[in-house]
């Protein structure tokens, strides 16, 4: 398992059982909204980091928002792999796109 799909598990833990001691499950509970409005803050820092702040803030910044979205998939019932399974459905789609003979005349 890698770090992304172990966080995501971890983050269900958090939603399926809360915890006093954990910022997820306060977030959680937080709701929808709060939880749409931190990555609309993390999109922004990312800008920010990404026009000066240096690679490691910009990594930093990334993971921040890429957690947060791990949040909101979680609360709303959905997973990583939905969003692999996206990606993979665009990618074969302009394979295929690619790969089909070009209409015309032929010369
Ligand atoms: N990966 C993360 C992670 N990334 C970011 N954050 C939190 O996201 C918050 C974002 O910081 P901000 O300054 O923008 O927000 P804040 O002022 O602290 O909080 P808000 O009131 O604005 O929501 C910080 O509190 C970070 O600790 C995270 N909190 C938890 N995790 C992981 O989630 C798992 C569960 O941890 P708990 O939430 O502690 O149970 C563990 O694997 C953690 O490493």
């Amino acid at each position: 398992m890698n770090m992304l799909e172990r966080l995501y598990q971890i983050i269900c833990e958090r939603r399926d059982a809360p915890r006093l001691d954990s910022y997820t499950s306060h977030l959680l509970a937080r709701g929808e909204d709060q939880i749409l409005k931190k990555i609309g803050e993390e999109a922004i820092e990312i800008i920010v980091a990404a026009k000066g702040q240096g690679d490691q803030r910009l990594v930093e910044e990334i993971a921040d928002l890429t957690y947060h979205l791990l949040v909101l998939l979680a609360l709303r019932g959905l997973r990583p792999a939905d969003i692999e399974a996206e990606l993979a459905r665009r990618h074969l789609q302009r394979q295929k796109e690619d790969e089909a003979p070009t209409s015309g005349v032929a010369d």
